[in-house]
């Protein structure tokens, strides 16, 4: 698992590690992680150019500490300091002494253009708010600079703790960030200022309290997937109920039982008017027209991609509210259902909406969803008393326990920003409820595999093939 904390855990933590080793020893650590990371970017140190954006406070001494090294190993390097008499002072008296020179006051921009790298240490996890006119003046000097820009423990302008982006922020080609990831690097918008990321130890680990993120990796999701053993039978593998198109969009149909077929169940129960068209193209699907309450038994539903809003959309949103089994909600399933018809259910609900719908459902601008998704995403959790799944350009699935993690899923790719692909995770996703994992477990394993077979299918790719290529992502997984 990759974990994100919260700059009070980090705060704390730092305090009890600091309390332990020699003064300054943490700096120096990070320091020689930003160094290493440099000389990555840079390939050649002799004879490079580097500009150091200082700010007032422990990310500007990380900054000056690192480019010391740098001079050290042969570069040329000005520092920029917002603040000349408050910039770290240690750290500058160490970058002196090894060469360095300071700009002169409105000398920074030019340094920033003519610089083959930049290190960015205007804010770290101290940052507050947008940044001020000077520094995001130099934000914008660095992005239309030549040079790589390297950001200290993260991208100066963004909100540490939510992800948010207020004004102009600094884009970077990389990121080093200390000890732990911070949320911002995470999950967008912020995550996109970031750029690659490196995380150095600095041996905060044993006093990091509980995350506000996780990520899963390559082990976690192998470690969730259902495996069918010798006691197998399809029954005992979970049946998954696909209540999902309708005569305008027979498609939605075929698509969600392509996901549900792929997910782990044993086998896939299709309730709904898009019985032809799922049958011409996956046989095995046992099919009936009616209502989800009349189809045989389940051990999960998924309901809402293409139905539309006629009675008999509505009814299938009823009826698998009504069942006594996990259901994932989606799509049109999501504007026919109440909070109190969700609160009530005693078995695991799943939301998965779009930024549009999540929107709706919240009564918030699609804008401000997508500008704070952590927010959105833990909202509508506590609203409902459900998983909810945030789908977009960074997936989010939080739990209706607010005391757990949010899990953010790292293997997403604009391609999956394709017709249909949501409706794949809807019946991806109802499978493995079917196959019996927590509703947090099938909803963030459901979004890595989807992200993993989107990168293994070629581009530009379209829903279907996503699907056909969803056992390959399990093999993947598994190898
Ligand atoms: N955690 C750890 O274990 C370790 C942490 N380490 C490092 O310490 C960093 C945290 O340092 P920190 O606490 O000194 O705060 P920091 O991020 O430098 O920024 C604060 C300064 O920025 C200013 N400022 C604020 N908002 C602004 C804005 N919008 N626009 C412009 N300026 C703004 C504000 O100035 P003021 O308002 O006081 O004028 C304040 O002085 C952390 O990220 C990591 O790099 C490492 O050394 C290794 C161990
Ligand atoms: N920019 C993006 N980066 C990564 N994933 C994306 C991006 N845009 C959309 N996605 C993913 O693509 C899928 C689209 O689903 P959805 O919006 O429901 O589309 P549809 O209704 O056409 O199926 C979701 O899994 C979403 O997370
Ligand atoms: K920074």
């Amino acid at each position: 698992m990759r974990y994100g904390h919260s700059v009070e855990t980090v705060r704390r933590a730092e305090a009890a590690l600091m309390a332990r080793v020699p003064e300054g020893a943490l700096m120096q650590r990070a320091a020689a992680g930003l160094a290493g990371a440099g000389t990555d970017l840079l390939g050649r140190v002799y004879g490079a150019r580097v500009a150091v954006l200082v700010g007032s406070g422990a990310n500007g001494g990380d900054a000056l500490y690192a480019a010391a090294r740098l001079l050290r190993r042969g570069a040329a390097a000005t520092a920029v300091l917002l603040n000349p008499e408050r910039a770290y002072a240690e750290g500058l008296a160490a970058f002196r002494s090894a060469g360095g020179r300071v700009a002169a006051a409105d000398g920074g921009a030019r340094a920033v253009a003519r610089a083959d790298l930049v290190l960015d240490g205007v804010t770290g996890i101290g940052g507050k708010g947008g940044l001020r006119p000077e520094a995001a003046d130099l934000a914008l000097a660095a992005r239309d600079g030549r040079g790589a820009v390297l950001a200290v423990d993260l991208p100066s302008g963004v909100d540490a703790d939510t992800g948010e982006v207020h004004g102009p922020a600094v884009h970077a080609d990389a990121t080093v960030t200390f000890g732990t990831y911070k949320p911002a690097l995470l999950v967008d918008p912020a995550a996109e200022f970031a750029g690659a990321l490196r995380l150095v130890d600095i041996g905060l680990d044993g006093d990091l309290g509980a995350p506000e993120l996780e990520a899963l990796q390559h082990a976690d999701a192998a470690a969730l997937l259902p495996r069918p053993s010798g006691e197998s039978d399809k029954y005992r593998r979970g049946v998954v109920g696909v209540a999902a198109g309708s005569e305008r969009y027979p498609g939605a149909a075929v698509l969600a039982v392509s996901g549900a077929l792929r997910g782990g169940a044993g086998a896939v129960r299709y309730a709904g008017p898009g019985g032809p068209a799922v049958l011409a193209r996956h046989p095995e699907t046992l099919v009936s027209a009616g209502s989800p309450r009349a189809a045989g038994r389940v051990q999960a539903w998924v309901v809402g991609p293409g139905l539309g809003d006629t009675s008999q959309a509505r009814t299938a949103v009823d009826d698998a509210l009504a069942a006594d089994v996990p259901i994932l909600v989606d799509a049109d399933g999501l504007r026919l259902l109440t909070p109190e018809a969700v609160r009530r259910r005693t078995a695991a609900t799943v939301l998965t909406p779009h930024a549009g719908e999540a929107a709706a459902l919240l009564g918030w601008a699609r804008e401000d969803v997508e500008g704070r998704r952590l927010h959105a995403v833990r909202e509508l959790a506590a609203r409902f008393g459900a998983t909810v799944l945030l789908k977009g350009s960074t997936t989010l699935v939080a739990d209706p326990d607010p005391g757990r993690p949010v899990r953010v899923n790292a293997t997403g790719t604009a391609w999956l920003a394709t017709a249909g692909s949501g409706d794949v995770l809807s019946g991806l996703t109802g499978s493995l409820l079917a196959a019996g994992l927590a509703a947090r477990d099938a909803a963030s394993l459901g979004a890595y595999l989807h992200g993993l077979s989107a990168r293994l299918t070629p581009h530009p790719l379209t829903a279907l093939d996503l699907a056909d290529s969803l056992p390959a992502a399990w093999h993947n997984v598994s190898a």
